[in-house]
């Protein structure tokens, strides 16, 4: 109650009877609650007969932002927002496990992931492999396998975030590498959580329309929270809105604690300097090279510099790279560890690449909006010295209506051919979704063909290509599922289809990387 009131959110009270059993359980979800817990009535779909629900088994305390009939007999706390109100609560619960962990969280439009799986890769090598990692693809709380599993958020709602912190500290962790999403701010899941170094790698127009950001700026907003709450904060110099994302990190930071990083040839037009560089050196098809230079004193202090090798080909996995390097060195990490960390970082459905006999060189990548597919497709045409470049791809239903525009218009940019197909169609025809996305396409330009049966667009497009040719298999990464009329159908995965088909190339011999 203290807490609530502390923070401004408490409305009003109505307590029963005996306070110490209020809170030996705690849950969102009536199917999971437990005796003498504590239930949260909260989310946009939210049912009386929820709260009836968690009574029945046991829950003895309400919070919810409105009173309700069926809470009759048990404690409740009013709250003015009930999200704030649980990652609040949900902190003292698991005792402030933050408390116990150094944090490092990664905001942007992209890389989140990949800086993310870069950053476990590099302290594991200085911690011995005490890292946890909450991202989009697996939450790791400790270091055995079934101490792995799928994630189903970015940032998980917070009272799970709260309880992995918990079981990560009680399994060893000593670290936490996290992606923060904004819509974890847009739903107060981390209200209330300081990260000992925060990251900005870049924004783009991304997540807007129903069930996400309501415009841009709501957008920027809540990704900026992340600086806010972060001690040392950490900032692409090359990112859009520079000057705001700046200026919010000298809200709550002073400027000695804010470390800037751009590319060698990047010059900083806003007279702030730049701490660290990183120089693209020559790539081939499975390996990229870049040099670390520190270069202010703040920088150089940390020793940490020289060389690094990755196996994720794309300059922008190098700049991801070089957020991790930072992260690293903020924790205490030296230059050996960063190099040989980064070393053998492969990422599932990031880059993964084969060569076809007898056709081209076959990309699986996770791009899925204008900022990646034209990070990815600019880096393939300069890479290759403009190849033929055919690409699969379709476009989510119930989200992200603005993609389908824009990946037209990326494909103008840069591609011969393109094969549409499905991509986690939701409620909405992958037909219709296709044929919007072929409205915007310049057919002077680029050959389409629509090829709604997704493996067999990877099919064609692979056997469409010539030696010289690059195939980008966009989208879907490594997600093991298409998101049909509410249900996770099984599939194969994009990778898993294009080792199928190259394996039954007449001219394959098993030379896939
Ligand atoms: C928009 C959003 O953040 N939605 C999340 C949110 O939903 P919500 O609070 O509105 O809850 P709800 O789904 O309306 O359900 C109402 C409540 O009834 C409860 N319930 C339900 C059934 C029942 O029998 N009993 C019961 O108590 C549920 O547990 C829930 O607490 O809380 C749910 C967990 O309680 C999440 O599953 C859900 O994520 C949805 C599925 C989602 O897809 N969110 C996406 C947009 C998202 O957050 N993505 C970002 C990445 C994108 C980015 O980069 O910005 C992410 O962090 O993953
Ligand atoms: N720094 C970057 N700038 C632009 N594009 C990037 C960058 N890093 C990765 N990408 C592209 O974005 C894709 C997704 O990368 P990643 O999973 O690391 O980002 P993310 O921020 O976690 O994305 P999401 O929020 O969609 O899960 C990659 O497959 C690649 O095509």
């Amino acid at each position: 109650m203290l807490i609530l009131k502390e923070h401004h959110l408490l409305k009003s009270s109505a307590i029963q009877g005996d306070m110490d059993t209020v809170m030996t359980s705690v849950s969102y979800d009536s199917r999971k609650v437990q005796p003498n817990g504590l239930f949260f009535c909260k989310g946009e779909n939210f049912r009386t007969i929820y709260l009836t629900m968690a009574k029945d088994k046991g829950a003895i305390t309400y919070v919810a932002e409105q009173p309700y009939p069926e809470g009759k007999g048990m404690n409740a706390f009013i709250v003015r927002n009930v999200q704030k109100a649980m990652a609040l609560l949900a902190a003292a619960y698991y005792n402030y496990p933050q408390d116990e962990l150094f944090i490092i969280a990664y905001t942007g439009t992209k890389g989140k992931t990949t800086s993310a799986y870069f950053t476990k890769a590099i302290l594991d090598e200085m911690n011995g492999g005490k890292t946890a990692l909450f991202s989009t693809i697996d939450r790791v709380v400790g270091p055995k396998p079934d101490q792995r599993f799928k994630s189903d958020l970015t940032t998980p709602e917070s009272l799970d975030l709260f309880h992995d912190m918990r079981t990560a500290v009680n399994n060893g962790m000593t670290h936490l590498v996290m992606e923060v999403s904004s819509q974890a701010y847009l739903k107060s899941r981390v209200f209330g959580l300081t990260y000992d170094v925060g990251f900005f790698l870049n924004i783009t127009p991304d997540h807007i329309g129903p069930n996400e950001h309501p415009n841009f700026a709501n957008y920027l907003h809540c990704k900026l929270q992340l600086l806010v709450n972060s001690r040392v904060c950490v900032i692409n110099a090359e990112t859009d809105h520079f000057p705001e994302v700046y200026a919010a990190a000298t809200t709550t930071t002073d400027p000695d604690s804010i470390f800037l990083f751009a590319s060698a040839s990047y010059q900083e037009p806003h007279n702030i300097p730049i701490d660290f560089r990183m120089e693209s050196h020559e790539a081939d098809l499975f390996e990229s090279r870049f040099t670390f230079t520190p270069v202010t004193p703040k920088a150089i202090a940390f020793a940490v510099h020289g060389d690094y090798q990755l196996k994720l080909v794309g300059d922008y996995n190098e700049a991801n790279a070089t957020a991790a390097i930072i992260g690293s060195l903020l924790a205490g990490a030296d230059t050996y560890e960063t190099q040989t960390g980064l070393r053998n970082v492969t990422i599932p459905g990031r880059m993964e690449s084969a060569l076809a006999p007898g056709h081209g060189a076959v990309y699986v990548d996770y791009a899925h909006n204008y900022g990646s597919m034209h990070a990815l497709l600019s880096f393939l045409i300069r890479q290759y010295k403009r190849p033929r470049i055919i690409v699969v791809l379709g476009a989510p239903g119930d989200k992200g209506v603005s993609r389908r525009a824009d990946f037209a218009r990326v494909l103008n940019q840069y591609a011969s051919d393109v094969f549409l197909t499905t991509d986690d169609p939701g409620f909405e025809d992958p037909a219709d979704i296709a044929a919007e996305i072929n409205r915007g396409i310049d057919h002077e330009q680029v050959r389409v063909k629509i090829e709604l049966d997704r493996p067999k667009a990877i099919h064609d497009a692979i056997l469409d290509s010539q030696p010289g040719d690059i195939v980008v298999v966009a989208g879907k990464g490594a997600d093991p599922y298409q998101k049909v009329r509410g249900v996770d159908t099984p599939y194969p995965t994009d990778m898993a289809i294009v080792h199928q088909v190259i394996a039954e190339l007449p001219a394959a011999k098993g030379e896939t990387k």
